[in-house]
């Protein structure tokens, strides 16, 4: 079921057309991250859907409910949609004590005493601040007044909530706690999430649908797993992925029945690929699929160190060969390399093709269901 259905819908600021024609359909209890770079609309995406903003054209429906027409020009403002928010800015009430701000809005709404307290006391214990209710916003820690956004949420039991960038003011550890409490939230009030970041880390870890955006157009709707291995262009693929994939280009042959790329000299047979269209193409390897040989074995590239960056559990190697930069991502602690002449070997099951032209991703005829590929 479309819990989050946006139809068209455009926004225009003076004569900048911010977001051009947008479809989107979020599934109910998915959580659903809008990732892009700064300026690319996903704010303004997510203002729409709250009703904070009001696009110029389309159509909006929130749970089966028209929230914005165009067309009727019908507009439900923010507080009658029903949806939980928490924004850069946890917007606590710096006046009224930890449970005040938890409960406002169910005291507006009148709900009976009794279940307010009961909603209040389960918020407090899932976000581990008992003990705390007595206290005002400034005399908690960022990471705790995030809780008590938090908290927030989990009393009012939206069913719909939207996020923008809610952990970026916090430290990187706070920030990695806050990431699988805000995907518990989200998965225990069974609420369907629509999330907005430009770090693609959140992106990965707390998506189950991650929609990429590159000035307020959507370039892929996928899985984590879809976005990260089958970019649909290059946008996507040099996007996500830290550090970057390995960019090149090459010619695309055939070897016998199967597809290959030559490059400097290289063949590199791509097993689960068969592609029948030749001729220059780019193609990525992401650095964790490229493997650094101490000797040189066929159909490896001569290379040399440049850089050795341990970072804990893994090891970012630059290097240069056919005058070009790599990176290799080592999944062990390396402080220096021994020899700083090495080979590189290609892991052809995971290069990516890309269009040369377009940067479109080519999909292999097995992909495209063609029966005589295989
Ligand atoms: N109130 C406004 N007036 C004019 N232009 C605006 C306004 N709000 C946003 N824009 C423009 O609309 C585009 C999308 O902005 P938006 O804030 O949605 O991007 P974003 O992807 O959320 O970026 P960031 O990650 O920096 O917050 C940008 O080009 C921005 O300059």
């Amino acid at each position: 079921m479309i819990e989050v259905s946006l139809k068209g819908i455009t926004k225009s600021y003076g004569t900048h057309l911010a977001i051009p024609p947008l479809d989107l359909e979020i599934p109910k209890g998915k959580f659903v991250t809008l990732l892009g770079p700064s300026g690319c609309g996903k704010t303004t995406t997510l203002r729409i859907i709250a009703g904070l903003e009001k696009p110029s054209g389309g159509e909006l429906s929130l749970a089966g409910r028209r929230a914005y027409s165009g067309d009727t020009a019908e507009f439900i403002p923010p507080e009658k949609r029903g949806l939980g928010f928490i924004f850069q800015s946890y917007a606590l009430w710096p006046n009224m004590k930890v449970d005040r701000n938890i409960t406002l809005a169910l005291q507006q709404s009148k709900l009976p005493k009794a279940d307010i307290a009961a909603r209040l006391e389960e918020a407090l214990t899932k976000v581990q601040l008992k003990g705390m209710e007595e206290r005002f916003p400034s005399e908690l820690s960022g990471g705790q007044q995030q809780r008590v956004a938090v908290a927030r949420l989990i009393a009012a039991r939206n069913s719909i909530l939207l996020m923008d960038e809610p952990l970026s003011n916090l430290d990187a550890v706070l920030r990695t706690e806050m990431r699988a409490e805000l995907k518990r939230l989200s998965r225990d009030l069974g609420a369907t999430t629509v999330y907005v970041t430009h770090d693609q880390v959140e992106a990965l870890t707390m998506s189950d649908l991650i929609v990429v955006m590159n000035g307020g157009r959507i370039q892929q709707v996928g899985s984590p797993y879809e976005i990260y291995h089958q970019p649909s262009n290059l946008f996507v693929a040099e996007f996500i992925g830290d550090p970057k994939l390995n960019l090149l280009e090459g010619d695309l042959v055939q070897d016998g029945k199967q597809s290959a790329i030559s490059y400097a000299g290289v063949t590199i047979p791509l097993p689960n690929q068969a592609v029948h269209s030749g001729g220059k193409v780019k193609f990525g390897i992401r650095p964790e699929r490229l493997t650094i040989l101490e000797q040189s074995r066929p159909n490896t590239l001569m290379a040399e160190v440049d850089v050795v960056q341990p970072t804990g559990s893994q090891t970012i190697v630059s290097l240069n060969a056919n005058g070009q930069r790599f990176t290799v991502l080592v999944s062990r602690f390396i402080e220096s390399w021994p020899n700083k002449r090495v080979w590189l070997e290609f892991d052809g099951s995971a290069i990516m093709l890309f269009d040369n032209k377009t940067g479109e991703s080519i999909k292999s005829d097995l992909q495209r269901g063609n029966a005589n590929a295989a």
